[in-house]
């Protein structure tokens, strides 16, 4: 056994010893928290929310992890695991597409052969499926044969915005995944258009991705879905933003999110800071999807309008203009369109709020964050 006290030398015990070091932090902060063991059990929380010390010992340890699972597999198995993440989706989109987390409830176990049967699948082709969702830990396998729900297949099966998310990345956003290096080649200059894009290729469409979403109902709805969930994301919480702006310093003022979706963060903004009027911008299709369950908009007094951010804007008296997670969908030329298209509104003294992705310079975080980034 290592003597943990000792600074070991070597790379993998350095890293082992990172690793130890910092989970037996977490493990403590836990312990004298009367937080449970981390588990997998079809009840455990979503996430476990640190402070941030505690934060920084997990993203120490993950990043220690990450170099020490390079190092053991060695560059052919590196390799290797590389290739297979290509295969990796399809349990996951099996479970979306064949709504395998409702078919049973927490606690209970399902055969292979029930699923297979109820999903007009063959036996063999879902048993495959699922026994790699089961290695991939997205479901539990109490004996041969047969699942159950653990923590991620339970949490699913909780929320329809997550299911919406894995459905709208399984089925809008996967296909093009493969289709970027043929669009480089079909358009070296990519991506100077919004429609010379790996999207164009795999749907074989010459809309924008956004238009092309627009002109399918449940597409909308659900990538609207999924946007919502994504306010609940670490670092992508209204929280956040609500923190990193001197809203209160508005007072009365007038609020546009342009291009906000179903308005969580407009909702979000209006309870915080109610005397502030907010208006949520979004396109025709986005709007209608979102007024058959705006109540809570509604009661609160946030309104919807459709609105397609390349036409000049209609909203004169306005003092914000806010623009969350937008601009990075765009070519730098048509981020210049979408804010021009403020001009003929813009009073004197009014702003435009950016709040959206910046990529940090390669090296400045470690691979295992900048990976998530890039
Ligand atoms: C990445 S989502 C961000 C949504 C929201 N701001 C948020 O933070 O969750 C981009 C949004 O831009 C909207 N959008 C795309 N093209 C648009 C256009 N031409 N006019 C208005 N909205 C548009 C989409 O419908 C979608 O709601």
């Amino acid at each position: 056994m290592a003597d943990l006290t000792k600074q070991p030398s070597g790379r993998i015990m350095q890293l082992a010893h990172v690793i130890l070091e910092n989970i037996s932090k977490i493990d403590t902060y836990l312990k004298e928290n009367g937080l449970p063991d981390l588990s997998l059990h079809p009840n455990a929380p979503p996430m476990v929310k640190l402070p941030q010390e505690a934060e920084l010992n997990l993203q120490q340890a993950l990043t220690a992890m990450d170099e020490l699972n390079v190092l053991l597999l060695g560059p052919l198995g590196w390799l290797k695991l590389q290739v297979g993440h290509a295969y990796n989706l399809v349990s996951l989109h099996a479970m979306y597409h064949y709504d395998i987390t409702d078919r049973f409830a927490v606690g209970q176990e399902k055969s292979l052969q029930d699923i297979a049967v109820a999903c007009g699948v063959n036996e063999d082709s879902m048993s495959r499926i699922l026994q790699h969702a089961v290695a991939n830990h997205l479901l539990a396998q109490p004996r041969p044969g047969y699942v159950s729900h653990n923590a991620c297949s339970a949490l699913l099966s909780q929320s329809p915005a997550l299911k919406d998310w894995v459905g709208s990345v399984c089925e809008d956003l996967w296909p093009a995944a493969s289709r970027v290096i043929p669009a480089l080649n079909k358009w070296p200059d990519l991506p100077a258009l919004p429609t010379h894009t790996a999207f164009n290729l795999a749907e074989n469409t010459t809309e924008p991705f956004f238009h092309a979403l627009a002109g399918d109902k449940p597409r909308t709805r659900r990538f609207a879905s999924a946007m919502g969930l994504m306010q609940n994301m670490p670092g992508f919480e209204a929280s956040a933003a609500l923190d990193a702006y001197n809203w209160a310093a508005l007072g009365s003022a007038t609020v546009v999110d342009v291009g906000g979706s179903q308005g969580v963060f407009a909702c979000a903004l209006k309870r915080k800071y109610p005397d502030l009027r907010v208006i949520v911008q979004d396109l025709p299709e986005v709007v209608a999807a979102a007024k058959s369950h705006f109540e809570a908009g509604d009661a609160i007094g946030v309104s919807l309008q459709s609105h397609n951010f390349f036409q000049p804007q209609p909203l004169r008296d306005v003092d914000v203009y806010f623009f969350r997670l937008i601009l990075h969908d765009w070519p730098d030329e048509y981020c210049s369109r979408i804010l021009q298209a403020l001009t003929p509104a813009l009073k004197p003294g009014a702003r435009i709020i950016l709040n959206d992705f910046t990529v940090p310079t390669a090296g400045s975080l470690p691979l295992f964050q900048e990976r998530q980034i890039r």
